[in-house]
């Protein structure tokens, strides 16, 4: 479900009370999220030259082209959120040495050689992401975005890249039963995504061992992403009664073409570390036994290059495709809140749990 009215006039109510000024780029983009949400399409007439503020704001609204009331609405809510939340983070330049270490172990998040390393540490259960671990890789990701690397790496401890969403997550049940679970897990994937679709440095996935779920999906939202040649790439969101998130029902296509990436969405194929770089979701597969040295050799070489010139060539690859990519995450996140409750989702995850099924 798309942000309510009510969401919309507390999100604009919020922006009043944010403790940093966002800029001037995301003023902008909040005046012309807010024309779209409550005016729909921009139909005025464009400012003469002279009225060159007028003119910006028209640019910025215009741009939004025929974005719908309720996704403008939606993406209004989400940008005044992450503003609100990096606002009350600490301070901005912490070094490595300050960073607020991740709440478990599960995540081991480290900075050296101007690459800050997010990784995941739950090797006895393949590296499935609990609730916590989202929430620490939201935070480890924040923190990145402000620290003094140049590169950020997300990778994973053991024989496991990452089995994707903890099936167990879905079994603690709160108060509000199974609607509400649904609810808080849809609202944890929209930030968890949005956080990559918004990270301004180069990402890099280090894939040292199979993806399941989740962790497969995103990689469409990395800069650069390196595979062991023991990797596999698996989607089975179909025999999970579920369907797909991370935006690939928009990158996937984008990626490897519409049959190719039905293939993997629909029907769960999975792909081999060639494979996935043939169809341009991996870009290099390395041998296995070199594969931990060559990657970061190849990384620290990277690291060194200026690093605002690598921030702004990521700008504009990836800004145009921003606005579009949020409205996909807030669809495929309010979508799968309603697969969360649906029999078909509830009887493939007894059936993991009761190891019934092995994917
Ligand atoms: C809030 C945001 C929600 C976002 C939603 C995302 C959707 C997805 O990510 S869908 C994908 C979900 N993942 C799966 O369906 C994978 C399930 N796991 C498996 O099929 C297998 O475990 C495996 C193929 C990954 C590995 O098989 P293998 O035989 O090598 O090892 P196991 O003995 O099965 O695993 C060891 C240990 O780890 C536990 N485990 C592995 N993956 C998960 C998981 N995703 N959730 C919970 N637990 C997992 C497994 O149960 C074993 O535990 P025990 O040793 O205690 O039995």
């Amino acid at each position: 479900m798309l942000a309510s009215q009510k969401d919309f006039n507390n999100a604009v109510s919020q922006v009043k009370l944010l403790k940093e000024d966002p800029g001037n780029e995301v003023k902008l983009k909040l005046y012309a999220l807010y024309k779209q949400a409550t005016e729909g399409p921009c139909n005025v007439p464009k400012p003469g030259m002279l009225g060159f503020i007028n003119k910006t704001k028209w640019d910025a609204w215009n741009a939004l082209g025929s974005l719908s009331k309720e996704a403008a609405r939606q993406n209004y809510v989400d940008l005044v959120s992450r503003l609100s939340a990096s606002s009350e983070s600490p301070s901005p330049e912490a070094p490595a040495a300050d960073r607020k270490q991740p709440e478990s172990d599960s995540l081991v998040v480290t900075s050296e050689d101007g690459i800050t390393t997010i990784r995941l540490n739950r090797p006895a259960k393949k590296n499935a992401l609990t609730t916590q671990m989202y929430r620490d890789i939201i935070a480890a990701l924040q923190a990145a975005s402000k620290d003094e690397s140049a590169i950020t790496v997300l990778t994973g401890s053991g024989d496991y890249y990452c089995s994707g969403n903890d099936l167990t997550n879905f079994t603690h049940l709160p108060a509000g039963g199974l609607e509400e679970m649904a609810r808080s897990a849809a609202a944890l994937l929209r930030d968890f995504v949005n956080c990559f679709i918004d990270f301004p440095k180069p990402l890099v996935a280090v894939v040292n061992g199979p993806a399941v779920g989740i962790s497969v999906t995103i990689l469409g939202l990395f800069d650069v992403v390196y595979a062991t040649d023991r990797a596999s790439f698996h989607t089975p969101f179909s025999h999970l009664g579920q369907s797909p998130e991370g935006c690939s029902s928009y990158t996937f296509p984008k990626i490897m073409g519409s049959s190719k990436a039905a293939e993997m969405l629909l029907f769960g194929k999975k792909l081999t570390a060639q494979e996935a770089c043939a169809q341009g979701l991996v870009t290099e597969v390395f041998p296995d036994g070199t594969f931990q040295k060559e990657v970061w050799a190849r990384l620290k070489a990277y690291s060194k290059l200026p690093p605002n010139a690598m921030r702004i060539s990521k700008q504009i690859i990836r800004n145009r495709e921003k606005e579009k990519l949020h409205a996909v995450n807030a669809e495929e996140s309010s979508v799968l809140r309603e697969r969360w409750q649906s029999d078909e989702c509830m009887n493939a995850i007894a059936s993991f749990l009761s190891r019934k099924v092995k994917l």
